[in-house]
């Protein structure tokens, strides 16, 4: 067996050789600390980026709230003002879908001009009548639990105190009693309509607007990947309507290109009759008679028609957030903040689809979140839901808003409420729509925007009062989230709050 040799190689050809000149050995020293050196400079930047690193704050906000409510559009706000570079730069994706938004609002108007009679009530509105509510809007079964509290408190509406209303959850009523008769008989076009004008021949028109089909299905192949395999009417419920376009996360509208000019020339040679079909004052007499307010549908750009149809359009930032897109799945976005005390404090923002069949997939993000931004869009009082005609929306958000405040996950995490679509809801009560036929506690108080919004502050306030399991703080915003001045300013309050409660669990921990 040989001896054993304790032989390091490395030592060995580090070894300065045994025949080193005075010069040699001098020359090796002074080398020696020189990377001597170099090496203690990059111990010292690699435990400052260590420290920094720990110091560095990870701040984990979650956008909640039923489809359509605003959560994308918000998340399209924090992306504008945080990163308006990349923010710039993405807006020519949007173009395909802002062209699809506006031959779905082509196809909704040339539908409500079918000759056939349509049902007395369309999809998009509802009359108080029809909110029978009979499906679990939330997600847990607490939130079935308090809907039948709710359902059978609200019967006889108490709400006799008005300095009192603000403070029982419960007495937010909906209209699923009313016996109607609200609802105009339908109406075949009056003479009056369009009088003065040039009749116009629905049937042409429709046949010059053809092309647009042709954009529209090669729009929505291209912004469905065709690695979508089985195609998406297949992997969805059966009653989820396929009608609203999304696309996949990670899937982005393509751009640019022969044929995307192609479909903007095609939309540009359609232009004349878009404008004569919106522009038509018979047209808009049928349309409010059938009750389709095409206006108040999301992605609305008919009003906009000579800007979107131009060869040479190119998205507007305030294109971009009334654009509509649903979201399927889940999207997380990251940015830094660039100045104050938390410069460097990295941002993820998540959004989820809003759906009812996509709200299981929220639960795993309760886990390890900062805090939540809950969107109501309180101007859906007479709207049903996309996913179940039968549901109001705004009682859905209702449920959902306690089903929210009651989950245990999410006991420590700051809620931040935004009542949206306040533009929308002025516009209706502007126009004569009473909340107090749909929102039967409203009672008989006045109908305007002040008293409406202040009316629902308090009752969300006072959910989240009763229903949070521990205490926690009331911070609501009327929002128009489509609104650029009005949104940075909530969005600068909501980034202070979430910080403090931040700064505040790290001091905590
Ligand atoms: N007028 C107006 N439109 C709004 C407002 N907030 C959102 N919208 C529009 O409403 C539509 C729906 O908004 P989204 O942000 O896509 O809704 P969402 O909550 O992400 O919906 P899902 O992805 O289906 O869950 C978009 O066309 C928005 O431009 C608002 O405050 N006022
Ligand atoms: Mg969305």
């Amino acid at each position: 067996m040989p001896p054993f040799v304790d032989h390091d190689p490395l030592a060995a050809a580090m070894r300065p050789p045994p025949d080193e000149s005075p010069d040699a050995r001098a020359l090796r020293l002074a080398r020696e600390a020189e990377a001597r050196k170099v090496s203690q400079t990059i111990d010292e930047s690699i435990r400052l980026e260590r420290q920094r690193n720990k110091k560095k704050r990870i701040v984990r906000v979650l956008l909640l709230g039923q489809s359509e409510s605003g959560k994308s559009t918000t998340l399209r706000q924090f992306q504008r003002i945080y990163t308006p570079t990349a923010f710039r730069e993405e807006r020519v994706h949007w173009r395909a879908i802002i062209q699809l938004n506006l031959i779905r609002s082509v196809h909704t108007i040339l539908a409500a001009l079918a000759p056939a009679p349509p049902p007395p009530r369309p999809p998009h509105h509802t009359s108080p009548r029809s909110h029978t509510r009979t499906l679990d809007s939330g997600f847990d079964a607490r939130s079935r639990t308090s809907r039948h509290k709710h359902r059978a408190r609200a019967a006889p509406d108490p709400d006799p105190d008005p300095d009192d209303w603000a403070s029982d959850p419960d007495t937010l009523a909906f209209a699923d009693d009313y016996d109607g008769g609200a609802s105009p008989p339908w109406e075949m076009d009056g003479p009056s309509a369009g009088a003065g004008e040039d009749a116009l021949d629905v049937d042409a028109l429709a046949l010059r607007l053809l092309p647009l089909r042709h954009v529209e299905a090669y729009l929505k192949a291209r912004l469905v990947p065709a690695s979508d395999d089985p195609p998406l009417s297949q992997r969805l419920p059966l009653n989820v309507s396929l009608k609203e376009i999304f696309v996949r996360p990670g899937a982005r509208p393509a751009s640019g290109g022969q044929d995307e000019e192609e479909n903007q020339r095609v939309i540009w040679e359609c232009r004349d009759d878009l404008a004569r079909l919106w522009g038509s004052e018979r047209v808009r007499a049928v349309l409010r008679r059938r009750r389709v307010r095409v206006e108040e549908e999301s992605g609305f750009f008919l009003d906009d028609l000579e800007r979107i149809t131009a060869l040479d359009y190119m998205p507007s930032d305030d294109d971009v957030l009334k654009a509509r897109l649903k979201t399927l799945g889940v999207s997380e976005y990251k940015f830094q903040l660039e100045a104050g005390d938390q410069r460097g404090a990295e941002w993820r923002i998540v959004d989820v689809g809003g759906s009812r069949f996509q709200r299981q997939t929220w639960v795993p993000f309760f886990d390890d979140v900062d805090a939540i931004i809950f969107l109501a869009p309180i101007s859906s009082f007479d709207q049903p839901l996309e996913e179940d005609a039968k549901v109001n929306r705004l009682e859905d958000s209702v449920l959902l808003w306690k089903s929210v405040c009651s989950n245990k996950l999410l006991a420590n995490v700051d809620l931040v409420l935004f009542l949206n679509k306040c533009d929308i809801l002025q516009r209706k009560l502007e126009s004569g729509i009473q909340l107090s036929r749909y929102v039967r506690s409203y009672g008989d108080r006045a109908n305007d925007m002040e008293t409406a919004s202040k009316y629902f502050r308090g009752k969300f306030s006072a959910i989240q009062r009763v229903f949070s399991p521990a205490p926690r703080k009331f911070y609501g915003f009327c929002t128009s989230v489509t609104d650029i001045q009005t949104t940075a300013g909530i969005l600068a309050s909501v980034r202070d709050i979430v910080l403090r409660q931040n700064l505040r669990q790290i001091k905590l921990a």
